[in-house]
């Protein structure tokens, strides 16, 4: 499999608070990686960083192969880099619809287009036509991966896949996520729920005050090593 992202030695501030440190890593093509760490460990700062979102104080993210560390957030999504962003950020007045054909309109070529979309996440057929602002917490992420998806990105990142989310709207965005995971989609996925991220990960990645404290193939490695990487317990 060829490295699509390559993040190096990146380091990211919020003011005087280092967030990401002299962090590495990298993702090859049809992976799926979890991001996991204890609030504040610094995951939103790295998708965020990664998409163009925040600036880096250092280092660097290359993208097939280029160099895109200074690129604006709009150019890494013409290049296949989207983020689904926490707290998912729809267009509240918007429709469905509206909200996933705003983000087609300079789409890369691809599968991705509203038929598919739609057809990737069926809950949101009967909404088409609803308010962003009228739709619950699973209805607004599925809504929030398919505009993603209209970009046709090559690398999806995804923030907080189930924070706030009922069980059931959980099992629902998994299944829609599970689809494109067999379509070959690469993807990292930032996810508090320890259990689901392992289920559908090829790799887990731990984050602990801003740098990589565990990085495994999920069959190498227990829940338990993961929860004790999580917060900073020594590896037993
Ligand atoms: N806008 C901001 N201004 C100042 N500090 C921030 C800001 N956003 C995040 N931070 C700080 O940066 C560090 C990393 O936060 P970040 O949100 O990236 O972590 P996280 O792992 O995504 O946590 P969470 O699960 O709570 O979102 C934390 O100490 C946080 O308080």
């Amino acid at each position: 499999m060829s490295v699509l992202l390559e993040v190096s030695n990146l380091v990211a501030r919020h003011g005087l608070l280092i967030a990401v440190r002299d962090l590495s890593l990298s993702v090859s093509e049809g992976e799926v990686v979890a991001l996991v760490g204890a609030n504040g460990a610094g995951k939103s700062t790295l998708l965020r960083t990664v998409a163009g979102a925040h600036p880096a104080a250092g280092g660097s993210v290359r993208f097939d192969g280029a160099d895109l560390t200074g690129v604006p957030a709009h150019a890494r999504v013409a290049r296949g880099l989207a983020l689904v962003p926490e707290g998912r950020k729809l267009f509240p007045d918007l429709t469905v619809e509206e909200n996933l054909l705003v983000a087609g309109r300079r789409a890369r070529p691809g599968q991705w287009r509203l038929e598919t979309v739609l057809d990737a996440f069926p809950m949101l057929k009967p909404l088409r036509r609803q308010r962003a602002s009228t739709l619950s917490g699973g209805q607004q992420q599925a809504t929030a991966i398919g505009r993603a998806l209209m970009t046709n990105p090559r690398l999806l990142l995804v923030d907080e896949v189930s924070l706030g989310l009922a069980p059931v709207a959980v099992d629902t965005v998994y299944e829609s996520l599970s689809t494109l995971i067999a379509g070959g989609a690469t993807l990292v996925l930032v996810e508090q729920d320890l259990a689901r991220a392992l289920s559908v990960a090829d790799r887990v990645v731990c984050l602990l005050e801003g740098r990589v404290v565990l990085e495994a193939a999920t069959g190498d490695v227990t829940r338990e090593q993961v929860t004790e990487a999580y917060f900073g317990l020594e590896l037993t």
